[in-house]
């Protein structure tokens, strides 16, 4: 590969990128029984440092839960792990994606037997929805495909298996000429993108679909709350969104971890607002960038400083 990546974390030790394999018949291969984060590490001016990692890794723990996945390695070993990983690849701004799964031992739906094994991995990763698309925006569409409900299977919890629905969707837009998928839930309400929350602006005020509405939790969704809040803003942070509010709305913007703050211009190819990024997107976007590439000391106890 391009990258200038070569070391993996794996079960406890620091193994060559070409090395990190697991056996076919992991059980999580075959079941999408896994766990797993995505986290920035910001090269800002007092160097690299990853963004909320306690609460990605309170996050990693807690999404184990419904599967009776244990993590067998403590928070502080996954943290020293991690700035290792980093240290050792001289990576300034990076990606992190930290996965625990049930590994190799039989086969069958039950995991019994099978061990918890956990890798991590750092590379690269620049704008996840393209170059333009922070400036610009993107084209999506509403998929014909659902979130699955919470009650169907747990949201709240980052399981490697639930992406196959973020695939049908995001896969569904691409095919279809546009960037990225907007994904409604059972109830036919605005949940949020395959691997990104949404946010819509209407009249000055700020609303996001709650945690209710069978969505993720994000992390960068409770930064952009808190951001927008502190720069004056009325957050509902509790909305149930109907898919017609996508076409009224002033503007509409996706975030992420990957995806960061990405302004949505057009839905199903109707214009948002002037079809370019709105001014309370621009404004968050840059209290945001701001705010992880430290041009503020806000929230220093939202950063782990590698060095
Ligand atoms: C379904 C989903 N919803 C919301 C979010 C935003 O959550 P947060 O990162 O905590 O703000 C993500 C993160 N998607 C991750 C995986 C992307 C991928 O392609 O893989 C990410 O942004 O790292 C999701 O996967």
């Amino acid at each position: 590969d391009d990258m200038d990546v070569d070391t993996i974390w794996q079960d406890g030790e620091f193994v060559d990128w070409d090395d990190a394999q697991v056996h076919v018949l992991t059980h999580g291969l075959h079941y999408g029984t896994g766990v797993f984060e995505g986290v920035r590490c910001y090269d800002t001016e007092k160097g690299p440092a990853i963004f909320r990692w306690d609460e990605h890794l309170e996050r990693f723990y807690q999404s184990g839960k419904p599967y009776n996945m244990e993590i067998p390695f403590s928070r502080e070993e996954l943290t020293e792990a991690t700035l290792e990983l980093i240290r050792r690849q001289d990576l300034e701004s990076c990606y992190i994606r930290p996965i625990a799964f049930y590994g190799y031992d039989s086969l069958g739906v039950s995991p019994r037997d099978c061990p918890v094994d956990v890798a991590i991995a750092a590379w690269p990763w620049g704008a996840y929805l393209g170059e333009e698309a922070l400036e610009k925006g993107v084209d999506v569409m509403v998929s014909s495909w659902r979130k699955h409900s919470s009650s169907q299977i747990p949201t709240n919890a980052k399981t490697t298996g639930l992406y196959v629905n973020s695939l049908l969707a995001g896969e569904e837009a691409r095919r279809n000429g546009y960037v990225e998928a907007i994904v409604l839930n059972k109830e036919g309400q605005v949940a949020e993108g395959p691997g990104e929350n949404i946010f819509l602006v209407r009249d000055g005020e700020i609303y996001t679909p709650g945690l209710s509405q069978s969505i993720l939790d994000g992390i960068t969704r409770q930064t952009a709350i808190t951001l927008a809040r502190e720069l004056g803003y009325t957050v509902h942070d509790d909305a149930t969104i109907s898919r017609g509010e996508l076409n009224t709305a002033d503007e509409l913007f996706f975030s992420g971890t990957a995806a960061e703050v990405t302004p949505i211009r057009k839905v199903d190819n109707v214009v948002i607002g002037d079809g370019s990024r709105g001014p309370v997107t621009a404004e968050l976007q840059q209290a945001f960038f701001d705010l992880v590439e430290r041009r503020t000391d806000d929230h220093e106890e939202w950063f782990t400083y590698v060095e």
